[in-house]
C-alpha cells in the first residue's frame, strides 16, 4: 500500500532537485499545481499506513519576529506543500495576523519529504511570538516531539527565546537550535552560538545556519527534524484515542475538531465519545491540513486530522478533551493546563438588540480561543455583556478586532484590569458575601474602603534581555513600575539578562512598548506569573458633567493615582469630541477631586443674523442660548466614542 504514494508520487512529479544551497541528503519535489498535490485521493488512501517511525511532529519556536512564519513558508515550498513564490507567510491565514503582521494562532500543516529514499511525514505547527500567546505556544508543544528554536542572527537569544526554550525543555522535547536572517550584513552568528552555549549549553556545532528569507539551508532543517527529533511514542493498536488540540467552528459543518491521534485509528462513519461532555457523533469527515485541508478516510496513532462531526454547539468541542470510540473505554489523556487570564475586561453590545449575535459571535471566537474566560456580566450604562480574560493586552485587542473582522459585530470594551484579591473586615459584608476575600477584576465592584482589611495584587516575574547601553533607562522604567529587582547576569560583554518583580498592573498595558522605545526596539521582555502580594489601592473614578462613568472607573496603586487621575483626564480631553454641551472631566478618588478638565461647547453664532450694532438684541440672544444649553447640559447625552474606552488607558 504504501510503495502507491511513490508511485503517485512519480506521477504528478514535476521535478526532484537537492536544495539549493543547504547541505542535504533528501530528494526535495515541486508541483507545478498545488491542486494536484492537495486532492490527490490516492496520496491520502495510503496516509493511515505511513509507518509512525516515519513520521515527526514539531514546533517552531522563536521570539516575536525571528522568522517562524518565513521559514515555515520556505518548508512548504521546499516540500512541495505550496507553489514557489505563494504569498508569503501562508499560515497566518487570518486577516488581523496579516494586518498585524504577526502570527496570533498556531497554525498546523502536514508534509511529505523524502529522506534518503524513505518518505516521511512531518507535522509542523507554526507558533506565534508574542509573550500574550504563549497558551498557544504550550497547547502546540503538547502534540509536538521536538522544536526547532529558531533565533535571530542579528538580535541574538531574546526574552521569549529563553522562555521558549525552558518549555520545550520541560516537555522533554528534542530542540533543533537554528540561526535565521544570516544573509543580514551584520548578523552575527558566532556570537549568538556562543550565547546559547552560555544560557543553555547548546553546542556551538549543532547549530544550523539558515536564511528563511533566502531558502538558505531550509533543507538542513528538514534533515535534523528527521535526525535528530525521535519519532512519536504511540501504538496503532486499538483502542483509538485522540486528543483535541485545536478547533474552530465552521458555519455549514459546525465545530472542527484538529486531534492528534495518540492509539488506534479512526475511520470515516465511526461514532467518536467525548471523554469529558460523554456526548457521541458520527465521523462525518477526515481531513489533513497540507496545509489546504484534503479528505482522506482514515487517520492513525501519530498524525494529525480535522475532524468534523455534527457539533453544533461550539462550547462542546474543548481544547485537551479526549475522544474514543462509543462505548469504549479509555484513560483519559493528560489535559492541558489551561492558562490563568492576566487581565480582565467588559464587552458590552454598543447596541442591546445586538446581545444575541454578540454572544453566538463570542462563543464561536473561543472555540478558536481557548485561552480566553467568559463570565456574564452587567453594567447599568451598558447594559447586558460579558467580563472576558484575556493573556495580556494585545491578545485583548487582537479577540475584539477577531470579533469585529470575521463575525462583524462593534462591541464596546471596558477598562482592562488586573485581579485584586480584597480581604474584607466587615462581618455583616462578609456574610452577604458568603465569604472573606472577593477577587475583583472589575472596579465598579470594588467595595467601600471602610470594609476592607487588607488589598493583595497579583505580580509577575519578568525577564528582560537588553544591550548594557540602555541598562540604566530600563532599570529606571522598572522603578517607576515598582518593580524589584531580583538578579541580573551577564550574557555576553554587551547583554545582560534581569530578573525583577513586577505587579502585573504595571506591565500589562505598554510596558513592552516603552521597553522596546528607549532601547530603540533591542531590548526584550517575557514575564510568568509569581502569586499575589500585599497591597495598598484604591478606586479611580472618572466623571463627567459629575455623572461617575462606570466603564472607566479604575483600581490604581494609592502612589499612582494622582498621577492617573491627571493622565485619564487630559487623555479624555483629546479623545472627547467637542459637543453641543460643555463637558466637565473629573478625576475622583473617595469623593475627592484630583484632576479637572473641561471640553467648551461649540458655541453656535446665534447673533449672525444680525448686521449693525443692536447690543442689547445681541445679549438677549446669546442669554437664550445658554440658557438652553443649561437644559441640554442636564439631559445631555454625552457622546464617547467607542475607541475611547481602550485608548485612554494606553500611556
Ligand atoms: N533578511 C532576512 N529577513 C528575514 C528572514 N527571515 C524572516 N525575515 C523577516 O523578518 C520579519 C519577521 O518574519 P516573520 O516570519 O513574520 O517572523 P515571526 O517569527 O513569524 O513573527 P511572529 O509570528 O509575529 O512572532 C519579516 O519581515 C521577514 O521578511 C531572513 O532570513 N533574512
Amino acid at each position: 500500500m504504501y510503495s502507491s504514494i511513490r508511485f503517485y508520487k512519480a506521477a504528478i512529479l514535476c521535478r526532484e532537485f537537492r536544495t539549493f544551497l543547504g547541505v542535504c541528503n533528501a530528494h526535495v519535489r515541486t508541483f507545478t499545481n498545488v491542486k494536484d498535490y492537495c486532492e490527490s485521493s490516492e496520496k491520502l488512501s495510503d496516509f493511515p499506513n505511513i509507518p509512525i517511525k516515519r513520521i515527526r511532529n514539531f514546533s517552531i519556536i522563536a521570539h516575536v519576529d525571528h522568522g517562524k512564519s518565513t521559514l515555515a513558508d520556505r518548508i512548504l515550498e521546499l516540500t512541495g506543500a505550496i507553489p514557489r513564490n505563494s504569498a508569503s507567510q501562508i499560515l497566518d491565514s487570518l486577516q488581523v495576523e496579516r494586518e498585524r503582521g504577526i502570527t496570533v494562532k498556531a497554525q498546523t500543516a502536514s508534509i511529505f519529504y523524502t529522506y534518503k529514499n524513505d518518505e516521511y511525514l512531518l507535522n509542523l505547527i507554526d507558533t506565534p511570538g508574542h509573550v500574550d500567546f504563549s497558551n498557544e505556544v504550550s497547547r502546540s508543544l503538547e502534540v509536538c516531539d521536538g522544536v526547532i528554536l529558531l533565533v535571530d542572527a542579528c538580535h541574538g537569544v531574546q526574552a521569549q527565546t529563553v522562555a521558549n526554550y525552558y518549555m520545550a525543555k520541560k516537555r522533554n522535547l528534542d530542540v533543533i537550535p537554528v540561526l535565521n536572517k544570516i544573509d543580514i550584513k551584520h548578523a552575527n552568528p558566532e556570537g549568538v552560538c556562543r550565547d546559547l552555549q552560555n544560557l543553555f549549553g547548546i553546542n556551538p556545532n549543532s547549530v544550523l545556519k539558515i536564511s528563511a528569507k533566502l531558502g538558505t539551508g531550509v533543507g538542513t532543517v528538514l534533515d535534523a527534524v528527521i535526525e535528530r527529533i525521535k519519532p512519536p511514542d504511540v501504538n496503532r493498536e486499538p483502542p483509538f484515542r485522540g486528543l483535541i488540540f485545536d478547533s474552530w467552528f465552521d458555519k455549514y459543518r459546525g465545530a472542527l475538531n484538529l486531534i492528534y491521534v495518540l492509539n488506534g485509528s479512526l475511520k470515516l462513519g465511526q461514532d467518536i465519545q467525548s471523554i469529558i461532555t460523554k456526548k457521541s457523533y458520527p465521523v462525518k469527515g477526515i481531513s489533513i491540513l497540507l496545509p489546504k485541508e484534503s479528505k482522506t478516510e482514515e487517520i492513525s496513532a501519530g498524525q494529525v486530522g480535522l475532524i468534523s462531526c455534527n457539533m453544533r454547539n461550539s462550547k462542546e468541542s474543548i481544547i485537551g478533551d479526549t475522544i474514543h470510540l462509543k462505548n469504549e473505554n479509555v484513560e483519559a489523556a493528560v489535559r492541558f493546563q489551561p492558562q490563568q487570564p492576566m487581565v480582565y475586561a467588559g464587552v458590552y453590545p454598543a447596541d442591546q438588540s445586538k446581545h444575541v449575535a454578540l454572544r453566538s459571535a463570542i462563543d464561536k471566537l473561543v472555540l478558536n480561543d481557548s485561552a480566553v474566560t467568559v463570565k456574564v456580566d452587567s453594567s447599568p450604562a451598558l447594559g447586558q455583556g460579558w467580563r472576558l480574560g484575556f493573556l495580556g493586552l494585545l491578545h485583548m485587542e487582537v479577540f475584539c478586532q477577531r470579533l469585529e473582522q470575521e463575525h462583524g459585530t462593534e462591541p464596546i470594551i471596558t477598562a482592562p484590569s488586573v485581579t485584586y484579591r480584597i480581604v474584607l473586615k466587615n462581618p455583616k459584608l462578609i456574610k452577604q458575601m458568603g465569604k472573606e476575600t472577593l477577587e475583583i477584576s472589575n472596579a465598579a465592584l470594588f467595595p467601600e474602603p471602610l470594609n476592607v482589611k487588607e488589598y493583595y495584587e497579583p505580580l509577575v516575574k519578568g525577564t528582560i534581555i537588553t544591550p548594557t547601553a540602555y541598562l540604566g533607562q530600563i532599570i529606571s522604567l522598572c522603578v517607576e513600575r515598582r518593580g524589584i529587582q531580583e538578579s541580573s547576569t551577564n550574557i555576553d560583554n554587551d547583554r545582560i539578562l534581569m530578573k525583577y518583580i513586577l505587579p502585573l498592573s504595571e506591565i500589562i498595558l505598554d510596558f513592552n512598548d516603552h521597553l522596546k522605545s528607549i532601547s530603540s526596539g533591542y531590548a526584550s521582555f517575557n514575564y510568568e506569573d509569581h502569586g499575589y502580594h500585599l497591597t495598598n489601592i484604591v478606586r479611580l473614578d472618572i466623571h463627567l458633567n459629575g455623572r461617575p462613568v462606570e466603564e472607566f472607573c479604575r483600581i490604581v496603586h494609592v502612589s499612582k493615582a494622582n498621577a492617573v487621575a491627571r493622565e485619564m483626564v487630559a487623555k479624555l480631553l483629546e479623545l472627547i469630541p467637542r459637543q453641543m454641551v460643555q463637558i466637565a472631566i473629573q478625576g475622583c478618588v473617595n469623593g475627592k477631586v484630583l484632576a479637572r478638565e473641561t471640553i467648551k461647547a461649540y458655541r453656535k453664532d446665534v447673533t449672525a443674523k444680525l448686521y449693525g450694532g443692536d447690543v442689547t438684541r445681541r445679549m438677549k440672544l446669546l442669554r437664550q442660548q445658554s440658557e438652553g444649553k443649561k437644559k441640554m447640559r442636564m439631559f445631555a447625552n454625552i457622546r464617547v466614542p467607542h475607541e475611547t474606552f481602550i485608548n485612554v488607558l494606553k500611556r
